[in-house]
């Protein structure tokens, strides 16, 4: 059976991504309100503005059923922005949203304001060629907790890691031709 992954899409990088799942042969759709979550088989929480994503994640109130859909055991990639999302980082303002699905601590902004983007060839655990990656206004993670496993990193800074059920990426999947972190994820929806 195809697989229906949807892509959360209040702001950022939202076609880009339906286009990667499209090329995969998945159905892809995006979500703008709770009911568009029915039926899914996984989530990506896109790049974009962390801070607005949150803001209107719980303007649309999209919180609650976001939380409802992760305590179902359905599978979430976080891409960036959608990393802080996903992230339980208690160093936030109070006012900005974290779902708490991976335990892992970010560095929002991480990469410093002088290299704002970059683009590498990534070696990624569990993936055979190094990966295509775009940063832009990256975050990466300072450290995980129980249960996660680190997949990426450069020079020490921590950019990509998964736990049983969510994956997340400091860099943009989306943005080049090189598709294996979409077709490392969709390993993980059931
Ligand atoms: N490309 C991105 O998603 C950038 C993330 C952004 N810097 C944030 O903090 O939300």
């Amino acid at each position: 059976m195809t697989k229906k992954i949807g892509v959360l899409a209040l702001q950022g990088a939202v076609t880009e991504h339906l286009q990667a799942l499209n090329k995969l042969g998945v159905t892809a759709t995006a979500v703008k309100l709770p009911g568009d979550l029915d039926g899914l088989d996984g989530l990506i929480i896109p790049g974009g503005e962390s801070t607005a994503i949150g803001r209107l994640i719980r303007e649309q109130q999209l919180e609650e059923p976001l939380r409802q859909f992760y305590a179902s055991g359905k599978a979430i990639f976080g891409t960036c922005a959608g990393l802080i999302l996903c992230s339980t980082d208690s160093s936030h303002a109070p006012a900005e949203l974290r779902l708490g699905f991976i335990d892992i601590e970010v560095e929002r902004n991480g990469f410093g304001r002088q290299v704002d983007s970059f683009e590498v060839r990534l070696p990624f655990e569990g993936i055979a060629e190094p990966v295509e990656a775009v940063f832009i206004r990256a975050p990466y993670i300072r450290s995980v907790g129980n249960g996660v496993r680190v997949r990426a990193s450069i020079d020490g800074k921590i950019v990509a890691a998964e736990n049983d059920q969510i994956l997340v990426t400091a860099f943009h999947p989306e943005l080049t031709d090189d598709l294996s972190a979409f077709e490392y994820f969709l390993k993980k929806v059931r």
